[in-house]
């Protein structure tokens, strides 16, 4: 059975953010959660968050700070899986290979330290075990808060557990709405603080001798899996100075209003919560800069990112715009496989964004939403000799150069002490230059208006266009209007082949909902085209295997078998069989690499 056309969308990735809108990071100021990133000196706001008393100025430490120092559990889980965490100067913590690596090799398999399901999910994921509660399966849902739900095994056990954040639950969205603050956030954050509170009781008990069922305040390594402890959770990064106003605004009022009604409720549900207002926004931090998107390639969560965890060894891993390794989840436990062979003293890094866009886009982004600036392989690299400059570049039109032109400015470094809107700003009026003949176009000496048929001279103009029309596409595809959305996109695509370079972006954006377009109609003949356009794209940009380009495969191996049963002779309906036989042979190969196991993705 076909994917339909939303969650046939294979290079949806699963995102780190919890919010993605205004994403950023809180204020960090050390006390009781966050002995990471501490500020040498008190500021006048510390002053006003911790109760008037002003902080001496700390002298600046000589020794490591707790986010350069390898987490608590790493020397345990350095013994079971192939890497360590070095301290780099430009990426802080990272993981390096301590022997040679084969592709499909497990890197770190590790059991979330908390989780919550995304809002528009919660009632396809069961919020104790995070397992596929969609119907046919049973689900029960809190009759006090009716937010939580819990498959039969869970039920019992989580609601009894659940009481506790229950009666918080309820405000939280109430409270998002007020503050303008993502509310899977709020309950993120506000889930971790329930954790951090049963870790302190548990230290008190343990302290009085009193022993725990089956619970260990330290980190540790069972049957394969890291159970992350709470000072490997608390040890991570969070970037708090780089926060912007605005989101820092909206997390401190959420955190605050989020304060106060535990506060309120303390004496019947969260009483000694013993937390101060700053360590929630800390704990903001630390879930926007560390959360992992789960479910994303589950058995029957169809590329849904469901739920968030946080993975404090996973986290080790550093992005990279051409990653080595990628990560996928099964209930609790997130899993990292090398997707190529990996020698011995390199990095390992997954990746934390959609690596088809163009270089500026995911400097931006990540810049944006994860408050760094990207200094990976990739990004690293001349653009002028990089596979980046054809995701956003135009055809010369000079006779026989067949250079690309691309903007200057992505040809420059990036100043990274640039605001995200300035730089972008710059970015927009950058000149723009081929890459073969050297000629110069430049938006400020260009006269106006432009003829359509000498777009190609205009480069800038080429793209806002081709950005107009595309957006009004794409428009009528998200309605579902699959029939006209195709001509729309069809048109598109022969108006500005020849004119972009076939590999930029805004040409690849088109190809999978045109494919899904021509699926929806039982076009498999145009949908295979258009599918194998996708894939010789990807394997030239990104090479290498990924779960992203196994979808896609899968999506042929579907259209050759629907060739097959509409085929008009045998030997037609051999050739198209045999077809989909080896492409679904090339998906398990990739899925086996990626996930461990063989096998085609449920549809
Ligand atoms: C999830 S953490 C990774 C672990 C982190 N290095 C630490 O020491 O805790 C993500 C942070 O690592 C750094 N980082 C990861 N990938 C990077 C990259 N490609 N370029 C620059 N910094 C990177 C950034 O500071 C980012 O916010």
């Amino acid at each position: 059975m076909p994917m339909d056309s939303e969650s046939a969308d294979p290079l949806k990735v699963a995102a780190l953010s919890l919010d993605e809108r205004d994403p950023a990071e809180a204020q960090a100021n050390g006390n009781g959660y966050h002995p990471v990133g501490n500020g040498d000196t008190a500021t006048d706001a510390d002053e006003d968050k911790n109760c008037g008393k002003k902080k001496k100025k700390k002298k600046k430490s000589k020794g490591k700070s707790s986010s350069d120092k390898p987490l608590p559990t790493q020397k345990i889980v350095d013994q079971f899986f192939p890497w360590t965490a070095v301290n780099k100067q430009v990426v802080g913590r990272c993981a390096i290979a301590s022997r040679d690596i084969k592709a499909g090799e497990l890197v770190v398999a590790e059991h979330c330290y908390a989780f919550i399901p995304r809002r528009h999910d919660r009632s396809v994921v069961c919020h104790s075990c995070c397992c596929d509660i969609s119907p046919p399966a049973q689900s029960f849902e809190c009759p006090g808060c009716r937010y939580a739900m819990y498959c039969k095994d869970c039920k019992g056990r989580a609601m009894e557990e659940h009481k506790q954040f229950c009666r918080v639950s309820n405000p939280i969205s109430g409270i998002a709405k007020i503050a303008d603050c993502d509310e899977d956030l709020l309950r993120f954050v506000f889930a971790l603080v329930l954790k951090g509170r049963s870790h302190k009781n548990m230290s008190k008990q343990i302290s009085n001798g009193v022993a725990v069922d089956g619970l260990s305040n330290d980190g540790t390594v069972q049957d394969g899996i890291v159970y992350p402890s709470y000072e490997d959770c608390i040890s991570l990064k969070t970037h708090s100075e780089k926060a912007t106003p605005a989101w820092k605004e909206s997390v401190r009022r959420g955190c605050q209003l989020l304060y106060e009604e535990a506060v309120k409720l303390g004496a019947q549900s969260v009483d000694n919560l013993d937390i101060t207002l700053d360590d929630l926004e800390t704990l903001a931090a630390l879930v926007n800069t560390n959360s992992h998107g789960m479910g994303a390639h589950g058995a029957g969560f169809h590329n849904a990112d469901v739920a968030v965890g946080i993975f404090p060894f996973v986290s080790m891993l550093s992005h990279s715009c051409r990653p080595n390794c990628c990560f996928s989840s099964e209930g609790k436990v997130m899993y990292v496989r090398a997707t190529q062979d990996v020698p011995k003293g390199s990095e390992l890094c997954i990746s934390y964004i959609n690596l088809y866009e163009p270089r500026s886009t995911r400097k931006m982004q990540l810049a944006v939403s994860k408050h760094f600036l990207c200094r990976c392989q990739r990004c690293s690299e001349p653009f002028v000799h990089s596979v980046d400059r054809y995701l956003e570049g135009c055809m010369c039109t000079v006779r026989g150069c067949g250079g690309v032109v691309v903007k200057t400015s992505s040809m420059i470094e990036q100043d990274p002490t640039l605001a995200p809107g300035d730089s972008l700003t710059l970015h927009n009026s950058s000149s723009w230059k081929c890459d073969q003949c050297g000629r110069l176009l430049d938006p400020k000496l260009s006269t106006y208006p432009v003829d359509p048929t000498s777009l190609g001279d205009h480069p800038w103009q080429l793209v806002a266009s081709a950005e107009a029309e595309l957006a009004s596409a794409m428009s009528m595809y998200r309605e579902r209007r699959f029939k006209e959305s195709r001509v729309l996109l069809e048109q598109y695509i022969s108006q500005f082949t020849g004119k972009l370079h076939p590999l930029n972006v805004l040409l690849f954006d088109a190809l999978t909902p045109l494919m899904n377009c021509c699926r929806a109609s039982g076009d498999a003949a145009e949908g295979s085209r258009i599918c194998r356009l996708i894939l010789n794209s990807m394997e030239k940009v990104l090479p290498g295997v990924s779960l992203e380009q196994a979808n896609f495969y899968f999506c042929l191996g579907e259209m050759y078998t629907q060739r097959a049963e509409s085929a008009g002779t045998n030997v037609m309906a051999k050739h198209y069989k045999k077809l989909a036989q080896e492409t679904f042979q090339q998906v398990r190969r990739i899925r086996e690499i990626c996930l461990g196991k063989p096998s085609l993705p449920s549809s």
